[in-house]
């Protein structure tokens, strides 16, 4: 996880109202998403989490999009994406996401019954979004094996309860405007 780690510490702080947000490739696709970065996520998500019971990757748009993208070409299970927009398909299920910063509504589409899922995604946070998949997932007649996030950011409050326990590959704060790491959990997975 080195190249993570040097990037997030540089990476630029921004003020979201009262939210104060580090901006880099992983988060939001800037300053630009360097192949080496995604090959190292994909393969960290590879040790942690047990891909044998996984048929399908599913994403929430659009910050996930580019994780889950590397890790199937990486492992050949395909992902679909919870989209922003609404399809209107007969199976189609609506997600409420709620983040620290908005609320938004995803759509979900294209899960067939008794698929085993991975949900990943690029942060989790208040744990809002990942609270909302987990419900709409039970929905569609997927069901939700395993989940992983590239970055558990510490916001300072209890995370939503939630029944699945999501894998990270670092947990950071923002201290004294920049990004501190608390924890690789890749360490020994990987090195
Ligand atoms: O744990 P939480 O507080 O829910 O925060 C995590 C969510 O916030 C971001 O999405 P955002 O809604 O900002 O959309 P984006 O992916 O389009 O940036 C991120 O991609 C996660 O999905
Ligand atoms: N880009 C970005 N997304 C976030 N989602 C939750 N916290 C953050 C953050 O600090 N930066």
């Amino acid at each position: 996880m080195e190249t993570l780690k040097r990037t997030l510490r540089e990476a630029p702080i921004v003020d979201r109202g009262e939210y104060q947000y580090f901006v880099h490739p992983v988060t939001d696709c800037l300053p630009e998403v360097q192949p080496d970065l995604l090959r190292e996520i994909a393969t960290a998500f590879e040790a942690v989490v047990d891909l044998d019971r996984v048929d399908k990757i599913i994403t929430a748009e659009a910050m996930g999009v580019h994780h889950a993208a590397a890790l199937s070409m990486q492992t050949d299970i395909p992902f679909v994406v919870a989209r922003k927009r609404a399809y209107g398909f007969e199976d189609e299920v609506a997600v409420h996401q709620t983040t620290g910063y908005a609320e938004d509504e995803l759509y979900i589409n294209c899960i067939e019954d008794g698929e085993r899922l991975l949900f990943v995604d690029d942060v989790y946070a208040t744990g809002g979004t990942i609270r909302a998949m987990c419900d709409a997932i039970a929905e569609t007649g997927g069901e939700l094996v395993e989940a992983a996030v590239v970055i558990r950011r510490q916001t300072g409050e209890e995370p939503v309860d939630l029944p699945i326990e999501v894998q990270h590959l670092l947990e950071v704060d923002i201290v004294d405007g920049e990004v501190v790491i608390l924890d690789d959990v890749t360490a020994e997975a990987t090195e």
